[in-house]
């Protein structure tokens, strides 16, 4: 097989597929939140969330995002994160766990990028709480 059939074929596949399906990105999730519960800005916030629950959530929408044959069928992101009164900071700091998560996986960084950038656009339905002006 030459150079040119490879790329053919990983264009033809989905974001899902590439990286390895469903077990790849649930180690990705899981390795994703011992980060953001490691973390004393983020770990706050989970008291008290069941753990399992937000993890098969978050493997389905992950698994969505990057084109798998998965249905996110969790509440909408922006009733999930309603009164939970998230900072711009925070939500920051969880898509850079997303990052360092998809990273260490080895993912190739265009499909981070991709990947990344869909989770990205939710940051209006998750803040409620803008970057402090000053
Ligand atoms: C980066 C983008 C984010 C995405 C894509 C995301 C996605 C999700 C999803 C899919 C759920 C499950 C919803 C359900 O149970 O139906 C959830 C719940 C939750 N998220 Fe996020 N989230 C993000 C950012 C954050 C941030 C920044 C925080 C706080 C630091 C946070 C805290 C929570 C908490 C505490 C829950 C559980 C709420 C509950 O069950 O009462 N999330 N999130």
């Amino acid at each position: 097989m030459t150079s040119l059939d490879l790329q053919t074929e990983s264009a033809a596949q989905s974001d899902y597929a590439a990286v390895g399906g469903a077990p790849a990105i649930t180690a990705v999730v899981n390795r994703f939140y011992e980060l953001v519960l490691g973390d004393d800005l983020l770990a706050k916030h989970f008291e008290g969330t069941e753990m399992a629950r937000l993890k098969r959530h978050q493997v389905a929408l992950v698994s969505q995002v990057m084109g798998g044959p998965v249905e996110y069928e969790g509440r909408e992101l922006r009733a999930a994160h309603a009164n939970l009164g998230i900072t711009a900071e925070e939500f920051g700091a969880v898509a850079g766990h997303l990052i360092t998560a998809l990273t260490e996986a080895g993912v190739p960084s265009e499909i981070i990028d991709r990947t990344v950038g869909a989770v990205a656009a939710t940051q209006p339905d998750i803040v409620e709480v803008a970057a402090a002006q000053d």
